[in-house]
């Protein structure tokens, strides 16, 4: 540490891997690494056959030309501001369902006995039912995505979402619900746990640690496939299935309104109900939605500029993992954290009664929720959803510390020890909100304010970043307006977690809520 700083590098077979956290080398090569290995589709996992084609062609994985076709319709759909706003109105309906059914769950506010929630909007519950928060709010989170991606109700929010003849069960924890969107949750939960080492196929490490074999390993995982490896392609093909149909039911419903003399009112497209197994809401695949942008993007565009029908799928995928799990995995951190701070907990439930019943238009989240926002980016400091950002050097580097990074090695961005860091970040290993208010900020605050960095950082950056806080505030406003949330006693503390590409709870988040009695209701 004296000699080289926060740079260390392990080896893995024959390359080495050099893993770093100074704050400033890691901003250094995460700006000068934009490229993303070229085989980084193939460091986690052992992919095969129309997956591997797939997974080249996300933009998470892709560079070049390929990389920013796929970033580009990301950006048209949910980093500028006109359609971020125009998303709002499909998060803030999944949110208030989401607590609707929540309250199923709930106690009776404090005094009150017997019927919780006078079972007027989806309650009627009796006492607390503990339950693993975590895997509940993915429902809410892969609803997001269905709605705002694809006008489409998934149908995680069990039967009262009527997802057509898809949507079984009534659940948004994992029971007994067979919707494409708890298909799709299940697949890309199979798909996250296949990336674990002690869940990965045993190519793996194969590959990892000889990557001149990487063509036998391919073979080998093609033609003899061990369990790890099948469950893992059979999971990927079901979400590119999904993917595909998704794509496919846009062209349809094109087709049909071209013929009926260009029906399809505001540049979408709305359907007939379930056909094709995905029940529409709010009009529709929407002019604003990402499959809009991807779709109408190859109308009229320079060849070179248009998303093949394999990159449509491909980011279509993409949009799916990305955008499930993170946000859930920060949103069950957040309760639980706000669960062990209560005086936290209180300050964030004064924030947003203050917000009252008013709609959350992306002036009142950037505006009205300063407390809650500095929770979220605090919850994201300890707990990054994605610990590390990945490179590898195309050329040897100087690290400027006398050492140097062979070219082909492996560069860990481990942004999450960097938010751990106590010469940047006081009492590290504390959650303290007010670092990031004007208030903590001389306190609390970092030494050097770009070592938060839970989104990623440069042209790489999460392209995601603004719907996440917009996703996660608006459950957070509702849920905490309605609810008392505590931690359960079936918690395990301390707090484990498990790493693979994304760092989650290993034993989920047990909560019980309470109805606040008082508590003001969403429209
Ligand atoms: C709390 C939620 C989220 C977290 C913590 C998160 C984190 C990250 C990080 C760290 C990266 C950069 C990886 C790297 O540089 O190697 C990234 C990239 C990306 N994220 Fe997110 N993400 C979140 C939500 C989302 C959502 C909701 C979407 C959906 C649109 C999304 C889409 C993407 C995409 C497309 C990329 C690749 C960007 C590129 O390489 O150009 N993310 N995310």
């Amino acid at each position: 540490m004296e000699k080289y700083g926060r740079v260390y590098k392990i080896w893995f077979g024959v390359n080495p891997w050099i893993v770093i956290s100074d704050p400033a080398l890691l901003r250094k090569l995460a700006h000068r690494c934009v490229g993303k290995p070229a085989s980084m589709s193939e460091y986690g996992h052992v992919l095969t056959g129309a997956n591997y084609e797939i997974e080249q062609a996300n933009a998470f994985v892709a560079s070049g030309a390929v990389w920013r076709r796929g970033r580009r319709v990301f950006e048209a759909s949910v980093i500028h501001p006109a359609s971020l706003a125009a998303h709002l109105p499909a998060i803030n309906r999944c949110a208030n369902r989401f607590v609707a059914r929540l309250a199923q769950r709930a106690a009776a506010p404090a005094g009150q006995s017997g019927g919780a929630n006078g079972g007027t909007d989806g309650g009627g519950g009796g006492g607390a039912e503990e339950f693993d928060f975590f895997a509940a709010v993915g429902g809410y989170t892969m609803a997001v995505v269905g709605e705002v991606a694809y006008g489409v109700d998934f149908g995680t929010m069990g039967e009262d979402s009527g997802s057509g003849s898809e949507a079984a069960g009534p659940a948004a924890d994992g029971a007994a619900v067979s919707s494409i969107g708890q298909q799709l949750q299940d697949a890309a939960m199979t798909s996250f746990r296949c990336l674990q080492v002690e869940n990965a196929t045993k190519y793996l490490p194969l590959r990892v640690m000889f990557p001149a074999a990487r063509p036998l390993v391919r073979w080998l995982a093609t033609h003899l496939p061990d369990r790890a490896q099948r469950e893992h392609m059979a999971a990927r093909t079901q979400i590119a299935q999904v993917s595909r149909r998704l794509m496919e039911r846009w062209q349809a419903n094109k087709a049909a309104a071209a013929a009926e003399g260009g029906g399809a009112g505001a540049g979408g497209v709305s359907g007939e109900g379930d056909k094709g197994g995905f029940k529409e809401v709010g009009g529709g695949i929407s002019s604003s939605s990402f499959m809009a942008a991807m779709m109408e993007g190859r109308r009229g565009a320079p060849q070179e500029e248009r998303l093949s029908d394999v990159e449509v799928i491909a980011q279509s995928f993409l949009f799916v993992l990305a955008g499930f799990e993170t946000t859930a995995d920060t949103l069950a951190l957040t309760c639980y954290l706000l669960a062990t701070h209560p005086e936290a907990a209180a300050r964030l439930t004064a924030e947003v009664d203050a917000v009252g019943g008013r709609e959350l238009t992306a002036e009142v989240l950037a505006e009205s929720l300063p407390y809650t926002e500095a929770v979220l980016k605090e919850s994201m400091r300890l707990y990054p959803p994605l610990p590390y950002l990945l490179r590898e050097a195309r050329e040897d580097l100087d690290l400027g510390n006398g050492m140097v990074a062979p070219k082909d090695a492996y560069l860990i961005l481990y942004v999450h020890s960097m938010h751990l860091n106590p010469d940047v970040w006081p009492h590290p290993e504390r959650f303290l909100p007010e670092r990031f208010l004007p208030e903590g900020a001389a306190a609390f605050g970092p030494a050097d304010p770009g070592a938060w960095a839970p989104f990623g950082i440069g042209a790489r950056m999460c392209v995601g970043h603004k719907l996440a806080m917009m996703v996660a505030k608006c459950l957070l406003v509702r849920m905490y307006q309605r609810f008392s949330v505590a931690l359960h006693p079936r918690q395990p503390l301390p707090l484990r977690m498990k790493a693979g590409l994304s760092r989650v709870p290993l034993d989920g988040v047990w909560l019980t809520l309470t109805e606040r009695g008082s508590a003001l209701r969403a429209a």
